[in-house]
């Protein structure tokens, strides 16, 4: 094979211009992109028809697109898809570089709505065209708010055949870092308007085993806001099962049972070589072994997340990987240990997308060169291999011998030479019966005291006191499992653990979480300052700390998530995240009366139980004034929102800023925004970065002192 010589781009700097040392470009055409391992194993595999491997190959050198999603709720990610449809690309559409045309972003054709788009130009373009410095401003400061999802476009697809609704209990058994959780949260979220937030009746549980990456999620999550998530920091493959309260439909005596999930994401660990466009490292580190080991992991967390699910409950398998050992393998092995479950034909769905049905055949292999593959179990058991290597290898990495009645081909594998894109495997399985367990099967040997080791390029992967409500609670008998389970059931007695944090359950050190008193004082406070009504939800407000004192924050939970917390020890559930912080104190100055205001992130889920009589109308020049400065006087602003705000008491308030337009700036939809006055200067109670979105989306430039100071320092260098 004809050695790789390009990649995007000139191979030399033109006339001495300074190169940016982290352009990846440039690193394209230093790594030697041949692995005659990958080459060997894959053909043998046949994971596409003879006539495309060039094409397949040839795809998997080329720099790999940038891609984004516009998230939030549909009515912000509808109102910024046109800003970028109508605004930014005409403004990119006629860019030259160095003599070159720079093609402008199109959309993902595949993508719903059209709220996913890609574009591919070096990072000198980002960095030098004015228009792409702009635009990749605007990229920037969006995703710091959670507007925008930079994410890979093959990323975007387990949630999206998944199929969420609001109502649903929802469940991502490895979810860090979270571009996916987001959008089963932006799914459960549906309802939103731009200003404010539903609260869902149904769950996203988001579970990492790696704590450092559990609290990336956490970081990612507080983008979108929701009362609705959980995030816990266990291993997928041995997940306890929650009790909750379930109402026996036969005799109407309620007991705790388990909850059951109606979907399912196993986005598992695995090699990753289907990242191989972005993560050129693998050319050099890929053996043909790599997903041999995690394939019991693999199963045993897919197996996991079958007997945690609904009847009539959905699945999402998915992997970056192009190895049948990790993709094809695992679906047939969990679907002969796990009976009672089918693939799904989604062929229909998502017509635009180009994809390829998963292989009914393949050969493992334990040779480091690829080139020995073996096509059944028992040709490799007979073969020369060492005794260790073989005790390795399982029957379930093979094809099964009834391999022809699992349907297998309805999974799908997405290649780079498709759409451009990465690679990746995604199957959907759908639960059609209980579940017996252990299905009636052939004893097999099982790798469950394999130790799989994830390999470091997926690690690096990254580019989180009333009564249950019957309704939500009630499941149908045949829904409760009858595996025995770690009881994770909090004493009956206490509801949520009240004991101080400890390190006692491998070094678990995370608060509890403790519902507040409904009438207790500083949450009342919060309630009578902004004239909150009483159809607030204000028994499900939470405190982290033993003692469920308001010390620094309150956080809002919905019912399925109180109930969780109320019925499952926290510790054994290494519950890491519950609900979204709403209300936080605010240090006062000294003998000024301690208060607790809305966060900015928390002020949609707040506000449709806020009196509208006590929300304070602006207009566009009262914003300019917020946003260019920290702390404008009150008597820096223009009448009549001068005397409005002169006359008010000290404290947190929220402001509206009308649909409308001012001196040549349009408002698309309204803005609800809170502010904190003290005795003569307000102050717009959004963190920097939010405060630079809204100035680039409202105004056009970011007029913020940080920005203003940014576009300084630059016209200086
Ligand atoms: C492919 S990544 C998940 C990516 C994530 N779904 C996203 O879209 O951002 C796989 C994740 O599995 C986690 N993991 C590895 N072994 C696990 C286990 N036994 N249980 C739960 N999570 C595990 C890793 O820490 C890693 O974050």
């Amino acid at each position: 094979m004809a050695k790789p010589k390009r990649g995007r781009g000139g191979r030399h700097g033109k006339g001495g211009s300074r190169q940016p040392k982290d352009d990846r470009t440039d690193l394209i055409e230093k790594i030697d992109m041949e692995n005659e391992r990958f080459f060997a194993y894959y053909k043998a595999q046949k994971i596409v028809p003879d006539e495309e491997w060039d094409l397949f190959v040839e795809a998997l050198r080329q720099h790999l697109p940038t891609t984004f999603r516009v998230a939030g709720s549909r009515q912000t990610a509808t109102t910024l898809n046109s800003m970028i449809k109508d605004i930014h690309v005409p403004t990119l559409s006629d860019v030259t570089f160095e003599g070159q045309k720079i093609p402008p972003p199109v959309q993902i054709p595949w993508y719903p709505d059209g709220l996913a788009w890609q574009f591919n130009v070096p990072k000198k373009v980002l960095r030098r065209s004015p228009e792409f410095k702009k635009f990749h401003s605007f990229l920037v400061f969006e995703t710091e708010v959670g507007n925008i999802s930079r994410q890979e476009a093959v990323s975007m697809l387990p949630p999206l055949f998944l199929e969420v609704e609001p109502h649903h209990m929802v469940m991502d058994m490895c979810a860090a870092p979270g571009s996916k959780t987001a959008q089963l949260l932006e799914a459960l979220h549906a309802n939103d308007t731009s200003t404010s937030a539903s609260i869902p009746s149904g769950l996203v549980l988001a579970n990492d085993s790696d704590n450092k990456r559990t609290h990336l999620l956490i970081h990612q999550s507080a983008r979108l806001p929701s009362p609705a998530l959980m995030v816990t920091n266990l291993d997928a493959s041995n997940y306890p099962s929650i009790r909750v309260p379930i109402t026996s439909p036969h005799n109407g005596v309620p007991h705790l049972g388990q909850l059951l999930f109606d979907r399912i994401l196993c986005d598992v660990p695995c090699s990753g070589d289907g990242t191989i466009r972005k993560n050129m490292g693998i050319w050099k580190s890929w053996q043909p072994m790599d997903g041999n080991g995690l394939h019991g992991l693999q199963v045993r967390i897919l197996q996991r997340a079958m007997n945690m699910l609904k009847p009539d409950g959905r699945i999402v398998y998915s992997t970056c990987s192009l190895n049948p050992v990790e993709n094809e393998a695992v679906i047939a092995e969990a679907l002969t240990l796990t009976r009672g479950f089918e693939l799904v034909d989604v062929s229909s769905k998502l017509p635009e997308l180009k994809r390829r049905p998963g292989l009914e055949d393949w050969r493992p292999t334990t040779d480091r060169t690829g080139a020995t593959t073996y096509e059944s179990y028992e040709e490799f058991m007979s073969s020369s291999v060492d005794e260790t290597i073989k005790a390795k290898m399982t029957e379930g990495h093979w094809p099964p011998r009834d391999v022809g009645s699992l349907n297998l081909s309805r999974c799908m594998r997405i290649y780079p030479h498709l759409q451009d894109s990465g690679g990746f495997f995604v199957a959907v399985l759908q639960k059609i019966q209980k579940v017996d367990a252990p299905a009636n099967q052939p004893e097999r040997k099982r790798e469950a005291d394999e130790p799989a080791e994830v390999p470091e390029s997926k690690r690096l992967k990254v580019d989180e006191d009333s009564p249950p409500e019957d309704e939500e609670m009630t499941a149908p008998s045949e829904a409760l499992s009858t595996e025995p389970q770690d009881d994770t059931t909090a004493p009956k007695s206490s509801g949520n653990s009240r004991s101080r944090k400890k390190s006692s359950d491998g070094g678990f050190k995370e608060n509890p979480y403790t519902f507040l008193r409904p009438d207790d004082p500083i949450l009342q406070s919060c309630i009578d300052r902004l004239h909150i009504t009483n159809t607030f939800p204000s028994s499900n407000i939470l405190v982290r700390n033993p003692e469920g004192d308001a010390v620094r924050s309150l956080y809002l939970a919905n019912d399925i998530v109180k109930c969780v917390i109320q019925n499952n020890n926290y510790e054994k559930l290494r519950l890491t995240t519950a609900g979204t912080k709403v209300f936080a104190k605010q240090e006062a100055s000294k003998g000024q009366e301690i208060q607790f205001r809305v966060l900015g992130e928390g002020l949609p889920v707040i506000l449709p139980y806020i009196d509208p009589s006590s929300i304070i109308t602006a207009d566009i020049a009262t914003l300019r004034v917020l946003v260019e400065s920290y702390y404008p006087l009150c008597s820096n602003f223009a009448e009549p929102f001068r005397g409005i705000i002169q006359e008010q008491a000290s404290g947190n308030h929220i402001l509206k800023f009308p649909v409308g337009s001012m001196d040549s700036v349009n408002l698309a939809h309204d803005l609800i925004l809170p502010i904190w006055k003290s005795n003569v200067s307000v102050t717009l109670m959004i963190d920097k970065k939010a405060k630079s979105a809204l100035s680039l989306r409202v105004f056009g430039a970011d007029i913020t002192t940080v920005g203003k100071e940014a576009g300084a320092s630059k016209s200086l260098e």
